[in-house]
């Protein structure tokens, strides 16, 4: 279980003055939640709230657990957490473009594991058999996305944060990246997407709606 407690966070705008993004903001991820949507306006703090779940931003106050456990905020020590336990894909991919697409997913396999054969599961789960060897910079967005999504589920984490995983690809792609994510979920896989997309809203367990610095669940 995920489970954020009374975080706030105060960030400094452009023009000096402190915003609090976030107002003792909670939000519980229950074993049994397999998707939840992070909606809300465009600057409401939804890549900054996904940062958080990551491990990649400790700048707030408040609690983060994991499995019960506080979630540390120290640099180092977060990043164990994430190795550990967290899937996270940017919404620009963050990937290798000079690459190739094994080598990139290759990137996210944990220790322990044959990298080569983890890579190539991950790439069958995400329909993507066969692509290994060709350099990122020749994928369409929507494989792209998916080469993000098989290097995030290549370490078996126990939740996949996405920051607008469908924001810059066209409907149809849309549409089998949601049937991925569905696919993904009977398997196993949990979410937890930051989106525009009413689409991708509807397609989740639960939406929660970032305004005024805390969450609402919306039905
Ligand atoms: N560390 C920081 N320092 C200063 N400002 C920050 C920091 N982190 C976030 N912000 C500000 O907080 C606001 C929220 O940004 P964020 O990217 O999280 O919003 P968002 O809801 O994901 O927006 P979008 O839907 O447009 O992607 C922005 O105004 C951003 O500039």
């Amino acid at each position: 279980m995920l489970q954020l407690d009374s975080l706030s966070k105060t960030v400094r705008e452009p023009n000096g003055q402190q915003r609090r993004l976030f107002d003792a903001l909670h939000m519980t991820m229950a074993d049994h939640d397999r998707s939840i949507a992070i909606l809300g306006r465009s600057g409401s703090g939804k890549s900054t709230l996904l940062r958080i779940l990551a491990g990649l931003d400790g700048a707030y106050t408040g609690s983060y657990f994991h499995a019960g456990e506080l979630v540390p905020q120290r640099e180092q020590a977060s990043a164990d957490f994430r190795m550990r336990h967290i899937g996270y894909v940017t919404q620009s991919y963050d990937l290798l473009e000079d690459r190739n697409v094994l080598h990139n997913v290759r990137l996210g396999v944990g220790p322990g594991e044959d990298a080569e054969e983890r890579a190539s599961e991950c790439l069958a789960a995400v329909q993507l058999e066969g692509f290994e060897r060709k350099p990122v910079r020749h994928l369409s967005g929507g494989e792209a996305q998916r080469v993000a999504i098989a290097r995030a589920l290549a370490k078996r984490p126990d939740v996949v944060l996405a920051d607008e995983p469908t924001g810059a690809l066209d409907e149809r792609t849309e549409r089998s990246i949601l049937d991925l994510f569905a696919d993904l979920q009977r398997q196993g896989r949990r979410f937890i997407i930051a989106t525009h997309s009413e689409t991708v809203a509807r397609a989740c367990d639960r939406r929660l709606v970032l305004a005024d610095g805390r969450l609402v669940e919306r039905g």
